[in-house]
């Protein structure tokens, strides 16, 4: 149980559920001031933190305090909660986050919104605030302390081949310099050597290789430091740092259900995976593939789709553009099935996969059937 259950019943919430809620319902139209007075209060009474956080917290964002918030979010709901906050301080090893300075972050999130909540702060929201935050750490602290015992807290990686396959659009491959088990559709976090504390994420476009490589598809995109940087000025020999694998939009291979994989732009990096992921379960079920850019010349990756599909007699591959189509990728999968005996992927920008699972829902999958990575998550994937 990680919040108390008692009143207020009429929101089903415990009591310290419906008072994070009312604290943060009260910051929502100010959480650009909660975020810069939370970093600005860290770092000047905690300035040997200071060093954990890239050198432009422009970039950071509101990243931590969006964390939390999510995690406060979601108090009653106790197997998501755990799920999010063990892979999260999983996640927080490569930062170089240690179990003491949980309560230096605490406290200045106690002082960030208490300031900022005033109207709603009191004695009880204050000890239900300290209860969730306790437990959060907690949580983090204890999977952390785990994930030592079995895996690096990130791995290095050398670039091995940086093939530019459109003028923003790079094919990199490395070669972690330790195994780095993980499975395909999930994705990880890259810092490069030029921007210095400053993660991204990306899917792994194979599924785990023999050889042990491993591939990204990396868009270089306006004010994206890491991906223009991955793009454009990697070289082979050049060293990166990924953290631990995460993501949960991985094939169930306990079914022969079809997948329908729809996959926007360098979304079809983690497609891609998926179907190498079948094919080497021997690919005994229909998997269907809607491939969707902006121009045909965007395509980038439709060469190795179409030898897949050549390769294999249970895959097809369809591309569509929105030139072509005149209309998005999301609408043109209407067109096709039925699709309710289908398990659906979803991989590309925020917008698509919003769309999509609207189109899908319609078309007659169970909600329980569709897998994507988190949106929010996904919106830091592209800079
Ligand atoms: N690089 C990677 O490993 C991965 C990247 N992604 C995400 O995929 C995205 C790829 O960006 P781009 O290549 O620039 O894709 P893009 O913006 O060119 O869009 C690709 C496709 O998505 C469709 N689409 C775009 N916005 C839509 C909307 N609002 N509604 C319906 N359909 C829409 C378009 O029709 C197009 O077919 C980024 O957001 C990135 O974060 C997702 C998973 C893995």
């Amino acid at each position: 149980m990680l919040a108390r259950r008692s009143a207020p019943a009429a929101t089903g919430d415990s009591a310290d559920a419906f008072l994070i809620r009312r604290t943060m319902t009260e910051i929502g139209p100010v959480a650009d001031k909660v975020t810069s007075y939370f970093y600005a209060l860290l770092f000047v009474r905690h300035p040997e933190l200071r060093s954990l956080f890239p050198a432009a917290m422009d970039i950071q964002r509101d990243r931590l305090l969006r964390a939390l918030l999510t995690a406060a979010e979601h108090l009653d709901n106790a197997r998501v909660l755990v799920d999010y906050l063990q892979n999260l301080g999983r996640g927080h090893r490569k930062y170089g986050t240690r179990a003491e300075h949980y309560p230096a972050v605490g406290e200045c999130l106690i002082g960030a919104l208490s300031k900022y909540a005033a109207t709603v702060w009191n004695p009880e929201t204050e000890a239900a605030w300290v209860r969730a935050y306790t437990t959060i750490s907690q949580v983090m602290i204890d999977a952390a302390a785990a994930d030592e015992l079995r895996a690096p807290a990130w791995w290095q990686a050398e670039i091995v081949a940086n093939e530019l396959r459109t003028r923003d659009v790079a094919v990199l491959t490395v070669r972690p310099d330790q195994p780095y088990p993980f499975l395909a559709g999930q994705y990880t976090s890259v810092e490069t050597p030029w921007w210095p504390r400053v993660w991204r994420h990306y899917s792994f476009a194979s599924a785990p290789r023999p050889d042990g490589l491993l591939t990204f598809h990396v868009k270089a995109v306006p004010a994206g430091w890491v991906s223009n940087a991955l793009t454009h000025r990697a070289r082979p020999g050049d060293v990166i740092r990924l953290g631990p694998p995460t993501g949960s939009m991985t094939v169930d291979h306990t079914t022969d259900s079809g997948l329908l994989c729809l996959g926007g732009g360098t979304g079809i990096a983690p497609i891609k995976a998926l179907v190498e992921d079948v094919a080497g379960h021997g690919g005994h079920r229909p998997v269907e593939v809607f491939y969707g850019a902006r121009t045909d010349h965007d395509l980038y990756d439709i060469d190795t789709m179409l030898r897949l599909q050549q390769k294999h007699h249970w895959l097809s591959v369809r591309a569509v553009t929105d030139q072509q189509a005149q209309l998005r990728l999301p609408d043109a999968v209407r067109g096709y099935g039925p699709w309710n005996e289908y398990d659906a992927y979803l991989s590309g920008p925020p917008g698509m996969i919003r769309s999509g699972i609207d189109a899908l829902r319609d078309s007659g999958i169970a909600p329980g059937r569709i897998r994507h990575d988190s949106v929010e998550e996904r919106l830091v994937v592209a800079d």
